[in-house]
């Protein structure tokens, strides 16, 4: 089942802009999905489609298989059922302190006292910012930021998570800790959907890969799929995994192969690597 659906959606900014034309996304059920593309391609003007901070200029956006209804009412409820993680944790937290921001979503959905503050503690237990609960948000590094604004919409218990871009600006550290832990609630049954630059770790986690370029998806599929069409992604500013390159210098340059499709992970490379060394 298709928990997010978009039909064809057309989005143009008041300025003009055309920032996305007859984009078609489908992000089924209880997968990570990824969508990659070059600065501008459209990645978060599309995503914030997803929970209906914008409405399509036209097309048709579906969450759980109902086209949105943009009235106040109906919005909250997609809200609670889809959370974003915006690319800059400046533009989610607002609050004076860490743990006012996290149960600012709680609260507005008229939870009691108690279970707001479980649910607080959960959530920044989750992304292990305990103990920072009486900060300023403003005080916080940029990764740590980070965690409260996952924290923030880990408190509402959405079943969809769309976080842009959440490895941008962390180190290789927290970078990681991140996309385990949305590996974790993944397998918890969350359906995630990133943005991302980072090619590397899409092949480790993503099992659907989307490329948008200029408002446009120009390719769509499994990781393999997608990154053996060298073309397309070096077409759309983008690159291969760095394994992946590798493999097409050692192949076409230096006439050593270890088979196509080339491997996108160290741990596919290694296999395909000791495999081959055992002939
Ligand atoms: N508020 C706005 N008003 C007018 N144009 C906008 C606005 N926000 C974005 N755009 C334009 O829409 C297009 C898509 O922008 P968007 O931010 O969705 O891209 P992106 O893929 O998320 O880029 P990045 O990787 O740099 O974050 C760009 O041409 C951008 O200049």
């Amino acid at each position: 089942m298709n928990v997010i659906e978009t039909k064809e959606i057309l989005y143009e900014y008041p300025d003009g802009t055309k920032a996305l034309e007859d984009v078609n996304f489908k992000a089924e059920s209880g997968k990570i999905i990824a969508l990659l593309g070059p600065n501008g391609a459209g990645k978060s003007t599309l995503f914030l489609h997803f929970n209906g901070i914008l409405e399509p200029s036209s097309g048709e956006v579906l969450v759980n298989g109902r086209p949105i209804s943009y009235d106040k009412k109906e919005l909250m409820k997609v809200r609670q059922e889809v959370g974003i993680v915006f690319q800059n944790p400046d533009d989610q937290l607002f609050a004076p302190t860490v743990m006012e921001d996290v149960a600012f979503g709680p609260m507005n959905i008229g939870l009691s006292k108690e279970k707001v503050e479980s649910r607080v503690k959960e959530a920044l237990k989750r992304v292990g910012m305990e103990g920072f609960e009486k900060k300023p948000p403003h005080h916080l590094s940029g990764g740590q930021k980070k965690r409260v604004t996952i924290a923030g919409i880990l408190a509402m218990k959405p079943k969809i998570m769309v976080l842009d871009e959440p490895t941008s600006g962390l180190d290789p550290r927290g970078a990681s800790q991140i996309m385990r832990l949305l590996y974790e609630l993944n397998e918890e049954g969350m359906t995630i959907i990133i943005s991302t630059h980072d090619v590397d770790l899409v092949p480790l986690y993503a099992s659907t890969v989307y490329i948008i370029s200029h408002g446009n998806i120009i390719k769509e599929g499994s990781p393999q799929t997608v990154f053996s069409d060298v073309e397309t992604i070096r077409n759309a500013n983008l690159r291969l995994p760095r394994i992946a390159h590798l493999m097409e210098i050692l192949n076409k340059e230096d006439h050593v192969s270890f088979g196509k499709p080339y491997p996108l992970t160290i741990g596919e490379a290694r296999r395909k690597i000791r495999e081959q060394a055992k002939d």
